[in-house]
């Protein structure tokens, strides 16, 4: 979202237990790739269940600027005509992609391996957010950047090679944007693209290249067998498909420690993506003795999906190993406010990359836990809560710097805090789940719009 509006802030009370079913919005990766594969293919491409967040409609804006025909045909269910490899338009105006990084990053890969150029530009939030790391493996690959911001930042114009150059990339850190923007612009490269990443992350773009028509094989890399080797064979034609999107486990997260943390609480979360490389947090969760079954497993639309029942639990504190990070990259904050209620410390260990995040997620998260009354300290790139298995004080304000998950994560606190729980501003939980208000309210939370300080 870009910020024009005045910040919204809300209060989360602590109330009743929570009650009920419910299906979170669509995975938010899922989403933001439908419509790039969708641009990238030819014919037609039918989704169901797309996430209708700001970040994906401004992937699905961006599409349309390429020269993708994209229509909304009723909730969740979209249609994309596109372009396919090496058919794209130069945009008229600015790629403007507000707090998505996903969407800016992918987008970015694709650019950077077609006959087009576009500029690239977003909210304040993103305009902090590296880029660099995008650039350095288009630079290789043939693109070549016109214009940036300092430090490798958007606002930045990339034009790309009417044929790029296949390489093989190993990834600086584990990360599935930079992953996928290489594959993406891999597309259009003669010959074999590989992209070696020490530690899996996320591989909905791997699947959905296989989805579409494209070749790739991925082998494991590396002693520890946690790594993986991709490699794509370039020029595909890829052929528009039906998509479904299964609920997006990152969303899921927020329900799910609020039932956990609520006393008395059940709540039944229906259809989550249970992909290992999306789980980190409930593995977790089990570990500090939540009580989550997983109900009815299911295939749907080339993914695992199933039930989670959750109720109320007792918690203690765990060691969470750095190795686990990809699977849980945007669960921190939310576990964090799980660690805050559970008895013992929670040592959250290599939290590097929730630097880089919407905001400086380490310091925002320690920040309000700090404003909750809640003892943790930051040691180097780990985060230690030690919780006293009672709630903690809450009565915080907490600062979001536009970032959703801060949001969602402290007004889940303040449902079983002792005290109310404030965020600054709720705006930009429409990025990733739009009905999140409505959703905790129906299961019976209780949360509040304040009136904004001047
Ligand atoms: O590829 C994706 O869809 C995503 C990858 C992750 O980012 P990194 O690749 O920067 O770890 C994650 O934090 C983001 O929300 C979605
Ligand atoms: C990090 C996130 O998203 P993005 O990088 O797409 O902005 C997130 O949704 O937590």
């Amino acid at each position: 979202m870009s910020h024009d509006s005045a910040p919204q802030p809300l209060t989360a009370r602590p109330g009743h237990a929570l009650h009920g079913d419910l299906k979170p919005p669509g995975d938010k990766s899922i989403s933001h790739r439908a419509m790039i594969f969708g641009l990238l293919s030819i014919g037609e491409t039918r989704v169901e269940g797309l996430l209708e967040g700001d970040d994906v409609l401004r992937t699905a804006d961006a599409a349309r600027a390429l020269g993708a025909t994209i229509t909304r045909e009723g909730e969740g269910r979209w249609r994309v005509v596109g372009t396919g490899i090496g058919g794209m338009q130069d945009p008229a105006g600015v790629l403007d992609f507000g707090n998505a990084g996903t969407g800016s990053r992918l987008m970015m890969g694709v650019v950077g391996g077609q006959p087009v150029t576009a500029t690239f530009d977003g909210d304040a939030s993103l305009r902090k957010r590296p880029m660099r790391r995008i650039l350095d493996p288009l630079l290789q690959m043939g693109a070549e950047i016109l214009s940036e911001a300092e430090g490798g930042r958007v606002p930045l114009t990339i034009r790309g090679p009417r044929e790029g150059i296949p390489i093989r990339y190993e990834l600086p850190v584990a990360s599935a944007q930079i992953k996928s923007a290489v594959l993406l612009a891999g597309l259009n490269a003669p010959g074999v693209t590989t992209v070696i990443e020490r530690a899996a992350s996320r591989d909905h773009t791997e699947r959905m290249l296989r989805l579409f028509g494209a070749q790739v094989t991925v082998e494991p890399y590396g002693e520890c067998g946690h790594g993986r080797s991709i490699a794509l064979t370039g020029q595909p034609t890829l052929r528009g498909t039906d998509v479904i999107v299964p609920a997006d486990p990152s969303s899921a997260a927020f329900p799910l420690v609020a039932a956990l943390i609520v006393p008395g609480s059940e709540v039944t979360l229906r259809g989550v993506m249970m992909n290992p490389l999306r789980t980190g947090l409930i593995t977790t969760l089990i570990e500090m003795g939540a009580e989550i079954e997983r109900l009815d497993e299911r295939e749907e639309g080339g993914e695992t999906v199933a039930d989670l029942r959750v109720r109320a639990s007792r918690l203690k504190g765990v060691d969470v190993p750095a190795e686990r990070a990809p699977s849980m990259i945007d669960e921190y904050p939310v576990l964090a406010v799980a660690a805050a209620f559970a008895e013992g410390a929670t040592r959250m260990n290599g939290l590097h990359e929730l630097r880089v995040k919407e905001s400086d997620r380490l310091a925002a998260v320690a920040a309000g836990l700090s404003a909750n009354g809640v003892d943790h300290r930051v040691e180097g790139d780990d985060l230690i809560v030690t919780g006293s298995g009672a709630p903690p004080a809450g009565g915080g304000t907490v600062a979001t710097h536009l970032d959703h998950r801060i949001a969602m994560a402290f007004l889940v606190m303040g449902m079983a805090s002792k005290n109310p729980v404030t965020v600054d501003d709720g705006a930009m939980i429409a990025t990733s789940f739009p009905t999140f208000r409505p959703t905790m309210a129906a299961l019976g939370a209780e949360i509040v719009e304040e009136a904004a300080s001047a």
